[in-house]
C-alpha cells in the first residue's frame, strides 16, 4: 500500500472524529504524508515501526497538529497499516511537497482501496496555492503571532457555533421526537410472554445508558416492541432528554439524502446530540454498507458518551442475515430480550384495556372468543375489536355472542375460532418431549415426566378456561394445588429459564398452527 492510500484511508477516520474544528479539517485535507524511514524495533517489539512525516503548510497548523492530534493521528495510521507509527509533522516551506508513492507493507489491508481509485486527489496544486507558505510571505501577511491569534478566536467562534448546532438538532428532537403518546407503559399489559422485555425496557426508561446500553428487543408482528420503544421515549421525554425514535428505514433514507446534498455533518450532528435513540425494525440495514457503516458509528458516539440506544426486530442479532459482524456483536452487547405471543390470559387482560379506552363495554364471553380467534398478533386482535364496534353500530344491535361471530365470520382461516382442548394440549407437550400421555397421566414421579407434565398443566390453564379440578382429573385424578403448584412453578421458572421459554412458545405456535 502506498502513502497516499495509507493517507487516504487515515484520514476518512480523522474526519470522522468529534471534535475535529473545520480549521484542522482543512488542514488535514491539505497535508501530505510522506513516509521518512522504517526501523527495526527493539527485541520486544514484535514488528518494526513505520516513520511518516505529515508535510503542513504553516507553523501553525504544525503546532497545532502536534500538540493536539499526534497521537490520535498516530493511532489512526496504525489501524491503517497494522504497524506501529512515529509520527512528525513538518512545514516545508519553499517547494510544495511532492507525493512520494513507495510502497509500505501492510500485510492485512494489501487490498484495501487505494486513493487513486476513489478519485480523490491529496496533491490538489490548485487548493495548496491558496495557502501561503511561511517562506513565500510577503511583508503585508500575517505573523505566526497574528495567525495563533486569529486562530483562537476562531476555535472560540467555532465551539458556539457548535454549541449553538447542537443545541437547535437537540430543540428539534425535543419537538420532533416521532414517539406515539398512546404507547405507554400505563397501556402496556405484561404478561409471562413479554415479562423481560418489558423490565428492561422500564429498566432503560429509569436510568438511561445506565442498566442496559444496547437493549435489543426481538419478536414476532404486532407483539409490542414498537409500543415499548415508544414507552421508554415518552418517559424520557417527560424528563427532559432529547429521544429520537426512528426505523431503520428512515434512517437509511436520511442517509442517502445526506449523502446525495451533502449534509452528512448535520445527519451526524442530529443523531449525536441524542439522549435516546430508538431504532424500530434494525433488520432492514443488513447488507446495506453505508447504512451499517453510518449505524456503526452512530451506535458508538453515543455509546461512549453513555447515551441510551434502544434497538427492535423481528429476530435475534445472530438470525439477522449479512449484518456486519462488528454490528452484530454490539447488538449483543447490552441485553437482547425476546418478546413471545401472549398467552389466552394475557390476550383478553389487553382486549379489556383497549376496550376500556375506547369506552366500549364489550361482555367477557365476547373478549374470551375474539381473544380465542387471534392468538399471534395484538394488532390483528386489536383489529378484531375494532372491527366489532364497527359492525355493531352499522347494523345498531345489541353486542352478543352472535353478533360477535357475524362480524368475524369473514375473517377467514387465519383467525378461526381455536377449539383447544385439554387432552390436545397436553398430547402437543407430551409429542414435544418425547414422552407418552399415558406416562404424564400415572403416578410416575421421574424428573423426565414430572416437568412435561407441569408444562402441560401450565398450557391447559394458559391456553383454555379449564378449572384447576378438571386439570387435575384430566392427570390422574390429581388435587387441585397440585396443579396451582406446577402452574406457578412453571410461571416462575419462565422468568429466569430462556429454554423453557422457548419450548413452550414452540409448543403453543405449534398448537395454533395445527
Ligand atoms: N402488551 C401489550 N399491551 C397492550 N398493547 C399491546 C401490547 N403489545 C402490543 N400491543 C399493541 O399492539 C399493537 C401492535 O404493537 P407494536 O406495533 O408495538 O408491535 P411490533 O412488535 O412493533 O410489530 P411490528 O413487528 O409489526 O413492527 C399496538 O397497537 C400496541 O399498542
Amino acid at each position: 500500500m502506498n502513502t497516499a492510500t495509507i493517507w487516504r484511508s487515515t484520514l476518512e477516520r480523522l474526519l470522522q472524529h468529534e471534535s475535529l474544528d473545520p480549521v484542522t479539517r482543512q488542514w488535514l485535507q491539505e497535508a501530505h504524508l510522506l513516509a521518512s524511514q522504517t526501523t527495526e524495533g527493539g527485541a520486544h517489539e514484535e514488528k518494526e515501526s513505520l516513520y511518516f512525516s505529515l508535510q503542513v503548510h504553516n507553523d501553525l497548523a504544525r503546532d497545532v497538529l502536534t500538540s493536539h492530534w499526534l497521537e490520535v493521528m498516530e493511532e489512526a495510521l496504525q489501524e491503517v497499516t497494522g504497524r506501529t507509527i512515529v509520527l512528525e509533522v513538518t512545514h516545508e516551506p519553499g517547494e510544495e511537497p511532492l507525493p512520494v508513492q513507495e510502497e509500505v507493507a501492510t500485510p492485512h489491508l494489501a487490498a484495501s482501496t487505494s486513493a487513486a481509485q476513489n478519485g480523490y486527489n491529496f496533491y490538489d496544486r490548485s487548493i495548496n496555492r491558496s495557502i501561503p507558505h511561511k517562506a513565500a510571505r510577503t511583508p503585508e501577511a500575517p505573523s505566526y503571532e497574528q495567525n495563533a491569534a486569529s486562530y483562537q478566536s476562531f476555535q472560540a467562534g467555532v465551539a458556539s457555533q457548535q454549541e449553538q448546532w447542537e443545541n437547535e438538532q437537540r430543540s428539534g428532537i425535543l419537538t420532533n421526537n416521532r414517539l406515539n403518546p398512546r404507547y405507554s407503559f400505563d397501556t402496556f399489559i405484561v404478561g409471562n410472554s413479554n415479562r423481560l422485555a418489558h423490565a428492561a425496557s422500564l429498566a432503560v426508561a429509569e436510568a438511561p445508558g445506565e442498566s442496559y446500553n444496547p437493549l435489543f428487543l426481538y419478536g414476532g408482528v404486532g407483539l409490542g416492541k414498537t409500543h415499548l420503544l415508544h414507552a421508554i421515549g415518552q418517559q424520557g421525554v417527560q424528563t427532559g432528554l432529547a429521544v429520537l425514535y426512528v426505523s431503520s428505514e428512515q434512517f437509511t433514507n436520511e442517509i442517502i439524502n445526506a449523502i446525495r446534498y451533502r449534509t452528512t455533518e448535520e445527519f451526524r450532528a442530529k443523531y449525536r446530540s441524542v439522549d435516546i435513540l430508538l431504532v424500530d425494525d434494525i433488520q432492514f440495514i443488513a447488507g446495506k454498507e453505508s447504512t451499517e457503516e453510518e449505524f456503526f458509528h452512530t451506535f458508538n458516539s453515543l455509546h461512549e458518551m453513555s447515551k441510551q440506544i434502544v434497538i427492535c426486530s423481528d429476530r435475534p442479532p445472530k438470525a439477522i442475515a449479512s449484518l456486519e459482524e462488528r454490528l452484530r456483536s454490539r447488538f449483543e452487547w447490552g441485553l437482547v430480550a425476546d418478546i413471545q405471543p401472549p398467552d389466552l390470559e394475557t390476550r383478553m387482560a389487553i382486549l379489556r384495556v383497549k376496550a376500556d379506552a375506547l369506552h366500549y363495554r364489550v361482555p367477557d364471553e365476547i373478549i374470551s372468543y375474539i381473544a380465542g380467534r387471534v392468538q399471534t398478533n395484538i394488532r390483528e386482535l386489536e383489529g378484531c375489536l375494532n372491527r366489532l364496534m364497527a359492525y355493531q353500530q352499522l347494523h345498531r344491535v345489541d353486542l352478543t355472542l352472535d353478533v360477535a361471530r357475524a362480524a368475524m365470520s369473514s375473517l377467514g382461516a387465519d383467525h378461526r375460532e381455536t377449539h383447544l382442548d385439554g387432552r390436545q394440549i397436553a398430547q402437543a407437550v407430551a409429542d414435544y418431549y418425547r414422552v407418552s400421555f399415558e406416562a404424564m397421566c400415572s403416578k410416575q414421579r421421574d424428573k423426565h415426566i414430572v416437568a412435561p407434565r407441569q408444562v402441560a398443566m401450565y398450557l391447559i390453564r394458559q391456553e383454555t378456561q379449564i378449572s384447576l379440578f378438571e386439570i387435575g382429573q384430566l392427570f390422574g385424578k390429581r388435587d387441585h394445588s397440585t396443579v396451582l403448584h406446577a402452574c406457578e412453578k412453571i410461571e416462575r421458572n419462565l422468568k429466569q429459564n430462556p429454554t423453557l421459554r422457548q419450548d413452550v412458545s414452540t409448543i403453543r405456535e405449534q398448537l395454533l398452527r395445527d
